[in-house]
């Protein structure tokens, strides 16, 4: 497949049939043209091209054409020798940057920005200073000086690659180190560094041979093309050929390089592929309990729960070291084939809450408090989990799925559609390859994926948007988890498929009994979706409901999101209401209650005090002081009716 990709583009089979010549000229040239190239003849010095000698003779009568010829071996051997040294050096010195902490990788970041900026030419000089006169010290020095390109190139894509979604989503299904570094980060990172190191050959080869133009470099009677260009140089006003063919022959040399590694770039990478194909062509997925509850920590864990997630909060550091909480404290429960949907406005901590169930949280970020899936500790707190790591992460590959926003970007687009469906689950349950593939047409067939069968052998570039978010719940319903996340699953995609997706993880809620929590912006969607919803501002639980009773919502915040619903009973010449204001700075939350100075409804007290969540008769709960205000009323009035 890669083959034939490459060698379908003209600049692929040119550039390998190129390649091979050289390759045949570095093996053959001495055998061949070793005595020609060595024998002195006075007699034809400086003689002009003739049929004998093709490029002329040099000053001592040797043939000009069998020295180019059995300088090729050397040239390119140095060269290569150069770009092993910088991919040796460079690789581990870029992916220890990616692991580093924040403060050393950019200070190791920008050394390698300065570095860079350093000519290879110039590194190649103190080289040859340094080790002496000699074919050694540029090969050194300009491999050294091409390591800063190949570290920079490494740790950028180690740190793209490892946050993609599509490596995150291959954690939580419990894919091994060694297997998520070669089948998921490297395949994606193999054309950037398939085209800098066909680039880097490039660019030795012109170094190195500039080193040897200037006397630095390979020293007589040995020659390179860049020594030969050297003596063709002096002989230029009797004999331009014989500094025209070495020249020639470093140009070329450096050009075929860079067009091989442009070919093969494209033919590794499917998604190139097939851009460059569009463009040849001119085309341009029982009620719920969700709780929110200041006394649950310490509570005993809920054996109808699949999930219990007790004053859980996540910190980031802040621009000025002080951490920052990003979720403060939320408490909320999940039972069995339950659907719980999340709300709020963007950055109101929806997505950081789901990751830490799914410990995900990226790097720098920490949780605290507890979380219990099935009834097993897998919060941050050591002091409360009995777990190992290991144990951890395989009970979250079994119990756990998540569906992203970007089907795009949660697959992997290297591998094909059966590769990603089959791998985990023939890595965590040891299934046999065969059992596999049934498992994955069988669940293809579930998110009505026609012809599955034939899917399986797709990448993910080949199907629709929708086809790509139906693949993603088949990946994730692979196990038959627990619990599925679905993270604003619909938003990358067109209102019709919109509604498809969310008919299919109703489908799988209830054919599987998959507990599901779904997130979204949309209250509109989550009440047509959901059991119950969890509303969601500044990082704080501030409205619990039943959906079947969103009308009975008291929060001013979710009335608020309510009203924006667009409603479709209502004059079209109405405007569609939306939320004054914007939500707090992370950083520098408001005093009180975060949404106070939004609030129509605000009191003198919702700027000093956070609202406690307090919980009313019907099971509702709700953080705030006006409504709590009203539940007391209320209270009272129903004790006295007594
Ligand atoms: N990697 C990160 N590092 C630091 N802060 C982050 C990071 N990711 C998100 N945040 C911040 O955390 C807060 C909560 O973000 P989160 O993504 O959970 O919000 P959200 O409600 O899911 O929003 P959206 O609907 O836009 O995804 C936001 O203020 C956001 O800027």
């Amino acid at each position: 497949m890669i083959i034939r990709s490459f060698l379908r583009s003209p600049s692929g089979w040119a550039s390998l049939v190129a390649i091979a010549v050289l390759a045949l000229v570095s093996v053959v040239s001495w055998p061949i043209f070793g005595h020609a190239a060595t024998t002195v003849d006075i007699v034809q010095s400086l003689q002009v091209p003739t049929p004998q000698h093709w490029l002329g003779t040099d000053q001592l009568g040797r043939d000009l054409l069998a020295r180019l010829l059995t300088a090729t071996p050397l040239s390119l051997g140095l060269a290569l020798g150069s770009v092993v040294i910088s991919a040796v050096v460079g690789i581990p010195l870029g992916a220890l940057a990616a692991v580093l902490g924040r403060h050393v990788r950019g200070v190791l970041l920008r050394a390698f920005d300065t570095l860079l900026a350093f000519p290879g030419i110039i590194l190649g000089i103190y080289a040859c200073v340094v080790i002496g006169r000699g074919a050694l010290g540029p090969m050194i020095g300009v491999g050294i000086a091409g390591s800063f390109a190949y570290a920079r190139i490494a740790s950028a894509l180690a740190m793209s690659v490892g946050g993609r979604e599509y490596v995150q989503a291959a954690r939580v299904v419990g894919v091994g180190r060694g297997t998520l570094l070669f089948r998921h980060v490297l395949p994606n990172v193999a054309d950037a560094l398939i085209i800098t190191t066909t680039v880097n050959i490039s660019g030795a080869i012109v170094a190195i041979s500039g080193l040897s133009f200037l006397g630095l470099g390979v020293q007589p009677p040995t020659s390179d093309w860049g020594r030969l260009l050297t003596d063709g140089i002096s002989q230029i006003s009797v004999n331009p050929a014989s500094a025209l063919a070495p020249a020639a022959a470093i140009a070329l040399t450096a050009l075929t390089f860079g067009f091989f590694g442009e070919a093969l770039a494209r033919a590794t990478n499917p998604l190139l592929a097939s851009r460059q194909s569009a463009k040849r062509k001119g085309r341009r997925t029982a009620p719920l309990s969700v709780t929110e509850q200041a006394d649950l920590p310490g509570a005993e864990p809920d054996a109808g729960a699949v999930l219990e997630v007790r004053n859980l909060s996540v910190l980031f550091p802040g621009p000025n070291g002080a951490p920052l909480r990003l979720v403060k404290g939320v408490s909320f429960r999940v039972g069995r084939g339950e659907r719980v949907g999340i709300v709020g406005e963007s950055g109101s901590g929806k997505t950081m809450t789901a990751m830490a169930v799914a410990s995900l949280i990226p790097h720098p970020g920490v949780t605290e408090g507890s979380i219990l899936l099935d009834g097993n500790e897998i919060g941050r707190s050591d002091a409360v989990r009995r777990m190992s790591e290991h144990e951890v992460a395989t009970l979250l590959s079994r119990e756990l799925a998540v569906v992203y926003q970007d089907p795009m970007s949660s697959l992997n687009p290297a591998l094909t559609i059966g590769t990603q469906l089959t791998e985990a689950i023939r890595q965590h349950r040891g299934m046999s390859r065969g059992d596999a593939v049934r498992r994955a047409v069988e669940r293809l067939g579930e998110v009505h994926i026609p012809a599955a069968g034939r899917q399986l052998g797709r990448y993910p570039n080949h199907l629709s948007g929708g086809m790509r978010q139906r693949v993603m719940i088949a990946m994730a319903l692979m196990d038959e988890p627990r619990l599925l996340i679905a993270d604003e699953p619909t938003t990358a995609l067109d209102v019709t498929i919109q509604a498809q997706i969310m008919e299919l993880l109703a489908e799988v809620n209830q054919r599987h009994d998959t507990a599901t929590i779904l997130i979204s912006h949309n209250l509109g969607l989550i009440n047509q979706n959901s059991d119950r919803v969890l509303v969601m501002y500044a990082g704080h639980i501030v409205e619990e409901l039943v959906t079947s009773h969103i009308q009975d919502a008291r929060h001013p915040y979710t009335l608020a999101l309510l009203a924006a619903v667009p409603d479709m009973t209502k004059p079209r010449d109405q405007p569609l209401a939306d939320i004054p204001g914007q939500p707090p700075d992370v950083a520098d939350p408001p005093p009180g209650c975060p949404y106070q100075p939004r609030c129509p409804l605000a009191v003198g007290r919702c700027a000093e005090e956070m609202p406690p969540l307090l919980a009313r008769a019907d099971g509702q709960r709700v953080a705030c002081w006006v409504a709590n205000d009203d539940l007391a009323t209320h209270r009272t009035a129903e004790l006295s009716t007594r």
